[in-house]
């Protein structure tokens, strides 16, 4: 039985320790673990308590500082006061640390997540991407409070804070959404593209299931978002998969590029491809007499690739989830040389990995979002007879605790085979 009293609503003195996934920090007190948001390592200070778990572990935030870290900074945006106690945006966790000690905080996250998931000690550098802290952000889904005003969510609730601005937004897409009222509980998708043209679309409340509708209404912008990378231009329906940092499309597809080193005239896969960026990329290695093969689950996104690459006809689509397609037979006769696989937020999971680790490509380059899924599919490859090679890993998601690393995965070629 617990006996351990309840302490959400509490207010402790801790000493914080180390980041750790999800954009906490580790804090001990009475020997409890606290998980404490909008703190940094080293500081001391007082956090209330939002969630006891009942004898496990607490979560809360710092609502004051008493002893501050060198990396701390005023936060931007009023909604990361410590000073509004708890009740603050759920979307920005380090926005209280410069720079610099944003990436040192998501480098320590990934290197440990490898160290602790996957057993592998490879210390990774998390690397900044052009554009500084701020105005990052072309793609964003706002919530909308009762009375029709756009916001976001508090950390782990459903109170809606109303938002006059957004400073890690795109000045355009965040003028967008608050420069009107909206449907009441509703929820507002912005993207703001290349062009500037900013796309705006609400999606409405079915009473009768008590969830946000999937049927949405088109309130700005046109079916597409124009985007550029890779040298080339690409049409991606306005609320589909794109990379949100404006400089992130072109940083990973020439470090996938790099890793993959297709040979020309080989054979490569896009797992997960979305409209088709990485596979442009393996289509420009492979050549002509090449293959790749691109799987994408979204119909709409299939529809996008098929017409962006439609003067690369060495590349093929096949629509429907990765984990269905790799079981079934019209995958082609060629094993892979190569295979880029960029899954959402939870990763791929033993049965892709192994379905892929069966066609024995010599080089698999994976690329997430979640350093947690990351270090999970890679301990996976590794089980499989690959080791890990090399990580890079891009801050494009500055103010947040989000990262995007690639992995590197090889396997040594036994020329017997
Ligand atoms: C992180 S995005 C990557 C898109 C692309 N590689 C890019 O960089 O633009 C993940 C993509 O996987 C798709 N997806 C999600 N689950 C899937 C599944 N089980 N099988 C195939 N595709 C899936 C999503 O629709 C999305 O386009």
């Amino acid at each position: 039985m617990n006996d351990k009293p309840d302490w959400t609503g509490s207010r402790l003195e801790v000493e914080v320790g180390s980041a750790a996934h999800g954009g906490h920090c580790v804090a001990r007190h009475e020997g409890r673990v606290v998980f404490v948001r909008h703190a940094l390592p080293g500081e001391t200070v007082v956090v209330e308590i939002t969630e006891d778990k009942g004898g496990g572990f607490c979560r809360g935030d710092a609502v004051e500082v008493r002893s501050a870290a060198a990396g701390r900074v005023t936060p931007p945006c009023p909604l990361a006061d410590p000073a509004r106690g708890t009740r603050r945006c759920g979307g920005c966790d380090w926005q209280h640390a410069d720079g610099e000690t944003q990436l040192e905080l998501k480098s320590s996250v990934v290197t440990e997540q490898l160290r602790r998931i996957a057993g592998i000690d490879h210390p990774v550098e998390v690397r900044a991407l052009p554009g500084g802290l701020l105005r990052w952000r072309s793609r964003a889904r706002t919530a909308v409070d009762g009375e029709g005003r756009p916001g976001f969510r508090v950390h782990r609730s459903h109170e809606v804070i109303p938002i006059t601005d957004c400073p890690i937004t795109m000045e355009a897409a965040v003028g967008a959404v608050t420069s009107r009222d909206w449907s009441p509980d509703s929820e507002v998708e912005v993207t703001q593209d290349v062009d500037d043209e900013v796309h705006v679309t609400a999606h409405t409340r079915d009473p009768r299931r008590g969830r946000v509708k999937r049927a949405s209404q088109r309130v700005q912008g046109g079916e597409f978002a124009r985007e550029e990378a890779v040298g080339r231009s690409w049409n991606v329906s306005a609320h589909g998969f794109w990379q949100v940092h404006p400089a992130a499309a072109d940083a990973f597809a020439a470090t996938v590029a790099r890793m993959a080193a297709t040979p020309f005239g080989g054979t490569a896969w896009d797992l997960y491809a979305g409209v088709g960026l990485f596979a442009s990329v393996l289509a420009e290695q492979v050549g002509p007499a090449g293959a790749v093969l691109a799987v994408e689950s979204a119909r709409s996104a299939v529809r996008d690739a098929t017409a962006n690459l439609s003067d690369l006809p060495q590349v093929g689509f096949r629509s429907g989830p990765v984990e269905k397609v790799l079981g079934g037979r019209d995958l082609g006769a060629a094993d892979p040389d190569v295979v880029v696989l960029d899954p959402p937020r939870k990763g791929a999971g033993r049965e892709v990995v192994e379905a892929i680790s069966a066609r024995r490509p010599t080089r698999i380059v994976h690329v997430a979002c979640d350093p947690a899924a990351l270090a999970r599919d890679v301990g996976l490859f590794v089980e499989q007879g690959y080791r890990l090679g090399e990580i890079e890993a891009f801050d494009a998601f500055p103010m947040t605790h989000h990262v995007e690393s690639l992995a590197l995965l090889e396997r040594d070629v036994d020329y017997a085979e």
